[in-house]
């Protein structure tokens, strides 16, 4: 296991930044699948690749949709990275003309995993740390090593008090 804390920095991603940033994704691979411009599938890695794609296959108007779930991270430290649920291979095959779609790419290792079960996928991300960048092909946008980043889902609106209060 490896503790990943602390993280210098916070980077917090709101509902609508995510939509326009699995847009913007999406926006990207639109024409570079292999037939004709098309991809046949997306497999979500779950759960973070979950919204993502689902995004992503609306845009790109891909109805077969199925999961991958690697568990790797409990909260901020990490394991070794392992599949618990696999999509159903009979359609994915080695992943031609499938996109894998997750939220992030850290370290690379829950990629990796994916990487090694469908071998042909087009992997993709929303966000890319420079340590797993070389993992993926596309993602939207970097932030550093030392970041961490908040998804909307595990954030909730808090009452801030004022600079100057009253009590
Ligand atoms: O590049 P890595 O260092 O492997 O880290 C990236 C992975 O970690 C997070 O998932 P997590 O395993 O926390 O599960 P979750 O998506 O269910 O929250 C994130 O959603 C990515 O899938
Ligand atoms: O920066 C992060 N944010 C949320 N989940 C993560 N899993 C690995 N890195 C991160
Ligand atoms: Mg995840």
């Amino acid at each position: 296991m490896t503790d990943r804390l602390p993280h210098e920095k916070g980077f917090h991603v709101s509902w609508d930044q995510l939509h326009r940033d699995a847009r913007a994704l999406a926006w990207r691979l639109q024409g570079q699948g292999p037939d004709e411009g098309a991809w046949r599938a997306v497999v979500a890695i779950t759960r973070g690749g979950m919204a993502p794609a689902m995004i992503v296959a609306r845009e790109l108007d891909i109805r077969v949709v199925d999961t991958i779930s690697v568990k790797s991270y409990n909260h901020q430290t990490q394991a070794a990275p392992k599949i618990i649920k696999s999509p159903d291979m009979d359609v994915i095959g080695d992943g031609t003309g499938v996109l894998v779609i997750d939220d992030l790419v850290d370290t690379g290792k829950t990629i990796e995993a994916v990487r090694r079960h469908m071998p042909k996928a087009q992997i993709a991300t929303v966000y890319a740390k420079p340590m797993g960048r070389p993992q993926v092909d596309t993602f939207i946008t970097e932030v550093s090593q030392d970041t961490w980043i908040f998804f909307p889902w595990d954030m909730a609106l808090q009452y801030v008090k004022p600079y100057r209060g009253t009590d």
